[in-house]
């Protein structure tokens, strides 16, 4: 942006006529008025519209469209009804074939940013065989609406509180579906008492055999709610569980979750690996996507009999038992105890030696584990999307693994992150990008550095 005109006279409330040139990391189409860069959601690269600015800042202003003037080739009709009210997607109007090659396209950008030659670092973006319906996961705001006197479900609006109400999201299973439909019905049975305190239904389902649980996510500790909640049926649901979050507009979930019903778990084999994952416990949200990227870090990580590998942010130890069937040692570190309890449970029930696990955060045990004289040879990341912190960068890097993968979810900090390693001693000898989230602005990617 270093053309920008910061004083151009672009203000809010004004409309002007614009061209997107291409679309940003959040899926707004990108244009200029008098020089100054403009966001505009659901506009699409090539696309004329007139706009109306809702937001002025310095460098940029953003816009939101009032009539589009035309339609690019690769625009197509969005399914969900209530897509653009919704902030659970950005890019269900882009044709699924140009949703793949913006993706591959910002991290190609990254690449060139750390002065890498794209062409050939980035690997073509592996795509997802399901681009709807794909989500194991879903995590449905719940309201009693007095008026109608029943439960109504939807999404939050993007960046807001409020409920866009649907039933019917394309991102995850019909049989989810029903499952939240289900779920509603019930709460609204139950009467006003009960329902009120209740603010989200969480459901997950296996691949492996389309279980399901269901955990209650509600604002009170009610004896009586729970009694309720136990009798919640539905086809595939095998647990019920609660969730105490009394923060009103706060996290979704408590600190802990009871189990009401059923054996508190879903099984995943993922690899040829049989997983058990407790409903707090991360898991990928797509489950094919998941193993196409656990082969990349496995090959990524080329690990000999002899080494020891740590998997830094393990969940409940997928990559760690992955990883430790070809190497000597496999250390897998986690702050969630309930993913630690998992993976210790998953290394057992799969009858695997030569692994270890953790409890704590990464940035804590990595420079103790270092100082205290222990060595890897391989090291693999899968953070949050706040990236690696500072602390267990600088460990990593006294450590010096013969290889690092780094699987990211946020191209931003995944480039923060391999600046820093770059400048300590690591080239980057491959970047895989995959679309573990179609329909949305997300993109995973799994990078592999080598010492240099
Ligand atoms: C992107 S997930 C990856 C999990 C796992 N690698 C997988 O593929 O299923 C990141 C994991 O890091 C954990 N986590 C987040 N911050 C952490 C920290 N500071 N130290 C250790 N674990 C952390 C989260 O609980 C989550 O399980």
């Amino acid at each position: 942006m270093t053309n920008v005109k910061t004083n151009a006279p672009v203000a809010v409330g004004e409309h002007h006529e614009v061209t997107a040139v291409r679309l940003n990391d959040d899926g707004d189409g990108v244009a200029t008025v008098e020089g100054l860069t403009v966001f505009i959601p659901y506009l699409l690269p090539g696309e004329k519209a007139t706009v109306r600015v809702i937001e002025r800042q310095r460098r940029f202003a953003r816009a939101a469209l009032v009539e589009r003037h035309t339609s690019a080739t690769d625009r197509q009709d969005a399914p969900c009804p209530v897509f653009g009210e919704c902030g659970g997607c950005q890019v269900q109007h882009l044709a699924y074939a140009s949703q793949l090659a913006w993706k591959a396209g910002s991290i190609a950008r990254v690449a060139k940013q750390l002065g890498l030659d794209a062409d050939t670092v980035v690997r073509p973006i592996i795509g997802s065989e399901s681009p709807f319906r794909y989500r194991n996961q879903v995590q449905m705001p719940v309201a009693f609406d007095a008026e109608a006197g029943k439960v109504k479900m939807g999404f939050f609006g993007a960046q807001s509180h409020r409920m866009i109400e649907t039933d019917s999201c394309h991102l995850q299973s019909q049989a989810m579906q029903k499952t939240l439909v289900a779920a509603c019905a019930f709460l609204t049975k139950l009467g006003s008492a009960l329902a009120t305190k209740v603010h989200h239904v969480i459901v997950r389902e296996s691949a492996m055999n389309g279980e399901q649980l269901v955990v209650f996510a509600s604002h009170a500790n009610s004896a009586e709610l729970k009694r309720a909640l136990i009798r919640f049926k539905a086809a595939d649901v095998t647990t019920v569980g609660l969730t105490v979050q009394p923060k009103i507009g706060g996290p979704v979930w408590g600190r802990t979750v009871e189990i009401l019903r059923g054996t508190g778990m879903l099984q995943e084999r993922i690899g040829g690996i049989l997983f058990r994952v407790s409903p707090r416990s991360f898991l990928q949200v797509q489950t094919p996507l998941a193993e196409q990227m656990y082969a990349t870090v496995r090959d990524y990580a080329a690990l000999t009999p002899e080494d020891t590998v740590i998997d830094a942010y393990c969940g409940i130890g997928t990559m760690t038992l992955m990883l430790a069937q070809t190497a000597r040692h496999a250390i897998g570190v986690e702050e969630v105890a309930a993913a630690v309890a998992d993976a210790r449970t998953n290394q057992a029930d799969n009858g695997i030696q030569n692994a270890e696990f953790v409890a704590g955060s990464v940035e804590t045990w990595l420079p103790k584990w270092v100082a205290d004289g222990n060595r890897a040879d391989v090291a693999v990341f899968d953070p949050p999307r706040k990236g690696i912190d500072p602390a267990a960068l600088a460990a990593v890097a006294e450590v010096a693994p013969r290889r690092i993968v780094y699987a990211s979810c946020n191209p931003a900090t995944l480039q923060r992150d391999l600046k820093y390693l770059m400048e300590h001693g690591y080239a980057v000898e491959a970047m895989q990008p995959l679309d573990m989230f179609p329909q949305t602005s997300h993109v995973e990617c799994c990078v592999l550095l080598i010492r240099k």
